[in-house]
């Protein structure tokens, strides 16, 4: 069966191929499609953004989707960037940051790090649901995966993707984008969601394992 992956981000697509890697499904992604539609991901939670994100590509795709939302909940700065981590650098809260000549990434660790400057409580958690819908079978689970951790001074590593530069995994020294991908994989939110996805698809016998 073909499941498609519903996300614009190419390192969360690489991570959740290697995560369902030994699922006997085929994983298409969005550059599979002949078009691609534009989600507005406009709602106040994860898993609201998850279920408009799933529901519409599967809807409109006519194919079963793993969709999902995610992001870095920092505590001294009441939980942001939540449902903004993607566009951290361009919202209000803490200023903008304009500069063209750094990517999204760099722009968004950038102003993180600036708005933590002399704070004491680095702690944070990377946070994702995600939601496996198909519109045929009308069957819909949802999932989510939580890592506690803390941000670090300056960005070092340069393996995974967003704030993984910045983002020390608890009971490591090291950064997420130091450690290899099959290690964040063990540890990460996404693979703590997945493998709990992975676990009812096939209890419910969705999928089988072994390709
Ligand atoms: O919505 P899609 O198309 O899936 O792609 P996206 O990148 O916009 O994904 P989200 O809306 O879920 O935003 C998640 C952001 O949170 C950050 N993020 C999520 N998971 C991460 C991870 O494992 N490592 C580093 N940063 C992560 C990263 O900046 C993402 O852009
Ligand atoms: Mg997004």
């Amino acid at each position: 069966m073909k499941i498609l992956v519903a996300t614009t981000n190419e390192g969360k697509l690489r991570e959740i191929k290697s995560i369902l890697s030994d699922l006997d499904v085929e994983l298409l992604s969005l550059k599979d499609m002949d078009n691609i539609i534009d989600v507005e991901e406009d709602r106040k939670t994860f898993l609201e953004n998850a279920i408009k994100k799933a529901t519409q590509y599967a809807n409109f795709y006519k194919l079963p989707v793993i969709a999902e939302d995610s992001g870095l909940e920092v505590d001294a700065l009441e939980g942001y960037p939540g449902v903004y981590s993607a566009r951290f650098y361009s919202i209000d809260y803490g200023g903008k940051v304009e500069d063209e000549s750094l990517s999204k990434d760099e722009k968004n660790n950038l102003k993180l790090l600036k708005l933590l400057e002399g704070k004491q409580n680095r702690k944070g958690r990377y946070k994702t649901v995600v939601v496996y819908y198909d519109p045929e079978k009308a069957v819909g689970i949802w999932t989510e995966g939580v890592c506690e951790g803390e941000i670090g001074k300056k960005p070092e590593g340069s393996g995974g993707f967003g704030y993984d530069p910045i983002f020390i995994p608890e009971g490591y020294d090291k950064t997420m984008a130091q450690l290899p991908p099959e290690e964040k994989n063990k540890i990460s939110h996404r693979g703590k969601a997945l493998n709990k996805l992975k676990e009812l698809l096939i209890k419910i016998g969705v999928v089988k394992v072994g390709n």
